[in-house]
């Protein structure tokens, strides 16, 4: 790949036994494991990629769901341009807990405005039969806590599971474009002397 790369962090959180290291696994290695061992602390890994015409290195942050391996993770979350809450569409306890690790993030990220961070939420195990939520109450769940993307993935199957790292960079890249736009607008807004419109930023 040609040109000068954009690096990204991403970082995976949600439950153990989600399918964090497995939707990494698969995005990056093409592979999927049925006895997946549990994470314990942090992994990362990298794939290159282009979307839109931007050339990126998206660093994949793989961490550990157990609540015992919290003080493992959470020094990890600084820096994230996005983060990727995940639930397991066939565990209901899952789903019920993404506002804690909404607000986990938010909190040890450090991150200065939440409502305008790029989270992506995902759905996983789809493949599964024995559904415990719906793609509607998922949905609506996202649209009441910031509008977030909500994508359906299965990384035994390989569903979405491209299209959902793809949005994560799509989502910053905007957030990056609208910064971008309301800093020129300051710019010219100085330069005429008139005061600076804020209604993006
Ligand atoms: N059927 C199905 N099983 C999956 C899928 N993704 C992961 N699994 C299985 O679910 C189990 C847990 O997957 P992991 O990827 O280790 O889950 P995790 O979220 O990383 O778990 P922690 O490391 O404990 O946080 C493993 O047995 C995987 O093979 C999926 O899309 N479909």
């Amino acid at each position: 790949m040609s040109g000068k790369s954009l690096l990204l962090k991403v970082i995976l959180l949600g439950d153990g036994g989600v399918g964090k290291s497995s939707l990494m696994n698969r995005y990056v290695t093409n592979k999927f494991d049925s006895q997946a061992f549990h994470t314990i602390g942090v992994e990362f890994l990298n794939r290159d990629l282009e979307v839109d015409g931007r050339f990126v290195t998206l660093q994949i942050w793989d961490t550990a769901g157990q609540e015992r391996f919290k003080s493992l993770r959470t020094p990890f979350y600084r820096g994230a341009d996005c983060c990727l809450l995940t639930f397991s569409v066939d565990d209901r306890q899952s789903f019920e807990n993404l506002g804690n690790w909404q607000k986990e993030f938010i909190y040890y990220a450090d991150v200065k405005d939440p409502d305008h961070f790029p989270f992506v939420v995902l759905g996983n195990k789809v493949d599964k039969e024995d559904r415990q939520v719906t793609t509607e109450e998922a949905q609506a769940w996202c649209m009441e806590n910031g509008n977030y993307p909500y994508l359906e993935t299965s990384a035994k199957d390989d569903t979405n599971v491209t299209v959902a790292f793809e949005e994560a960079v799509r989502q910053v890249l905007a957030v990056e474009e609208q910064l971008e736009h309301c800093m020129l607008g300051h710019t010219i807004d100085l330069n005429s002397g008139s005061k600076a419109s804020s209604s993006c930023c």
